[in-house]
């Protein structure tokens, strides 16, 4: 068995990450209401927009304080936020909402999103998704980590130095590795699984950007933030 530990750097790091993560999270009035009284799906979709345009404004916040990031080219600040903010905000969303939820009310979330408008082909990837989250028992450390990962994906579009983006992805998949390894002692692939899930994320992405356009609602309307980070309209 090998001997990991976690040096006193990857023990700030780690630490930086969690608390950037913890500090900033949305009102939870609006998360409160998509689970508390019945909606018409105009309402439900409102709903589910406040909360996405606080999510983003969360992660962005999150994201300004991992370190080493603000110290990168500027533009590829943006084309990576740009290029995470759906992969993000779902990988965050299944986290929390899981965390969240009193075990058996996802059936609430299932119905409350069914009831917005959002296309049934989308419905399953995400429900897939996000009970394979809840499986996996993150702690919060390997929950705040793995969305710095997600964000510091060097293969985003417009990313021009590649390399500073691997390093920064480089020093947080390490601290991950040795974190999985020492929580999850039992699980030999539980860091495998955990990079799997990224996988995953990304054809999430895919539907997503599809659903905002077919959107079974006509006169669907997105806040100016989701727009800009979204691409929609
Ligand atoms: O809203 C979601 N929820 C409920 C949710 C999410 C987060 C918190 C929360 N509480 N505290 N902090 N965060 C509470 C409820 C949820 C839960 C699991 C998965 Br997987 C995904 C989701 C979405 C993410 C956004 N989309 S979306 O398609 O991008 C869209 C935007 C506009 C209209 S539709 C819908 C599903």
């Amino acid at each position: 068995r090998e001997k990991v530990e976690i040096t006193k750097e990857q023990r700030a790091l780690m630490k930086a990450i969690v608390d950037a993560y913890n500090r900033h999270q949305i009102p939870q009035d609006v998360a409160k209401k998509l689970l508390q009284e019945q909606y018409s799906p105009e309402e439900n979709f409102l709903l589910l927009t406040e909360m996405a345009t606080s999510q983003v404004q969360v992660l962005v916040e999150f994201t300004k304080n991992i370190p080493g990031f603000v110290s990168l080219d500027r533009e590829d600040q943006i084309a990576l936020l740009k290029g995470s903010a759906v992969e993000a905000m779902f990988l965050r969303s299944a986290q929390v909402f899981s965390r969240k939820m009193p075990s058996g009310h996802t059936d609430v979330l299932e119905e409350r999103i069914r009831k917005s408008g959002m296309p049934e082909e989308f419905m399953t990837p995400m429900f897939n998704f996000y009970k394979s989250i809840g499986e996996l028992h993150m702690v919060q450390e390997e929950q705040a980590i793995l969305t710095a990962i997600t964000i510091l994906t060097p293969d985003r579009p417009y990313v021009k130095d590649h390399q500073a983006v691997e390093r920064l992805q480089e020093s947080m998949l390490v601290v991950l590795r040795k974190l999985c390894v020492l929580q999850h002692p039992q699980e030999l692939q539980y860091f495998a699984r955990l990079l799997g899930r990224l996988t995953e994320l990304r054809t999430l992405s895919h539907y997503h950007a599809e659903m905002l356009t077919s959107w079974r609602m006509n006169d669907h309307k997105f806040t100016p933030l989701l727009c800009e980070i979204w691409d929609v309209q």
